[in-house]
């Protein structure tokens, strides 16, 4: 029994934590939950904060409820839509988790007096290192590297060897938890109900249609506002002439244009990142990088100077986008990242 270790689980109302505070309470700690109403989206914490308490009912445990709204609109919510308004693709998981979900709840962790802070991520940590799950179809490590360096001896991840399959048919089999089981999985981005494009309407001109311009910089057709387009993609713009297909290649939202070319013109060999997040001491090393979410990490060197670094891959990888994560791997092991500012 972990007698007298408090440890304080991050709940959602989804299944994922769920199990993990009722894996955690039957291991022996002494377990409270939190549910912090991260974003303003309409009718959304009636129902995910009901689901929360009905799991901590379930399991036995005190729920406290913290309201962040203010926080994550300056630090997650604000720099979303300022991202898309200069031509780049955000990542706001990556944000929530180092400021809200490792950042605020830690801090309310160590005000109640809480030993450990836990989650139902997928992901797995020595204290030292974030390592990625064992359900590698799961696999949430991506979104976690910017977490602070100096939290990580606080985390419990009680999912991190499991697989979501196992997790659900486990809920499934508890008398009280079975609706937990079959609940839809929750969206990719927890804000966004439709389109991230219907969002940004609300808040930026996102409609404002102008040219697409080929790499010699002629104006070859039309697209229907900068803001629909990340880098890759390959509909929603006209091309005068064009026989093959045309990805979007960079974005210019000043000029409100964008660039596009053929798939071969989409390779990238180098990337800048910046704003660092390391969980190791060297400034020059090889390794692998991942530059979007569900991709495979890629073989490249790394060099270190003024807290940005020069990637350097080892093989192309097309369609990188500004303002995306790029995550270092030592096989499993995550060893830090930072964002790409310049391909
Ligand atoms: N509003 C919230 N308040 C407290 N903790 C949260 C909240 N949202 C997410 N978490 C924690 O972060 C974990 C991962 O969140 P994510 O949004 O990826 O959910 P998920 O994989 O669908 O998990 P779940 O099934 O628990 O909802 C959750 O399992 C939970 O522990």
């Amino acid at each position: 029994m972990k007698k007298n270790k408090k440890v304080l689980v991050g709940m959602s109302g989804g299944v994922d934590s769920t199990v993990s505070a009722l894996l955690l309470k039957k291991d022996g700690y002494d377990v409270e939950g939190l549910y912090m109403k991260l974003h303003s989206k309409p009718g959304y914490h009636e129902v995910h904060l009901s689901r929360a308490q009905k799991a901590a009912d379930f399991v036995g445990m005190k729920l406290h409820v913290l309201d962040l709204q203010e926080t994550f609109n300056e630090k997650v919510f604000q720099p979303f839509i300022d991202t898309y308004a200069e031509g780049k693709t955000p990542n706001p998981c990556a944000l929530c988790n180092r400021n809200l979900k490792f950042g605020e709840m830690v801090k309310f962790a160590d005000l109640i007096g809480a030993d450990y802070v836990a989650t139902g991520h997928y992901i797995k940590t020595d204290g030292k290192y974030f390592y990625q799950a064992a359900d590698d179809t799961k696999d949430q490590s991506y979104f976690l590297f910017y977490v602070q360096k100096n939290v990580l001896p606080k985390l419990i991840f009680p999912l991190g060897s499991r697989h979501k399959n196992d997790i659900k048919e486990f809920a499934a089999s508890i008398k009280g938890l079975e609706s937990f089981a079959s609940q839809g999985e929750s969206s990719e981005i927890c804000f966004v109900e439709t389109t991230y494009t219907d969002l940004l309407k609300d808040y930026v001109n996102v409609d404002n249609s102008g040219e697409v311009l080929d790499r010699d910089g002629n104006v070859v057709g039309e697209h229907k506002g900068y803001m629909h387009y990340t880098i890759g993609k390959r509909k929603g713009f006209t091309v005068k002439g064009a026989h093959e297909p045309h990805y979007v290649l960079s974005i210019d939202a000043k000029n409100n244009q964008i660039t596009v070319g053929k798939k071969e013109e989409l390779a990238c060999n180098n990337v800048t990142i910046e704003h660092l997040n390391m969980f190791n001491d060297s400034d020059e090393f090889d390794t692998t990088v991942k530059l979007r979410y569900r991709t495979i990490a890629v073989p490249c060197h790394v060099k270190i100077e003024n807290n940005k670094a020069t990637v350097t891959l080892k093989e192309s990888v097309y369609g990188v986008a500004t303002g995306q994560a790029a995550v270092f791997y030592d096989d499993d092991r995550l060893i830090g990242g930072g964002w790409i500012c310049a391909v």
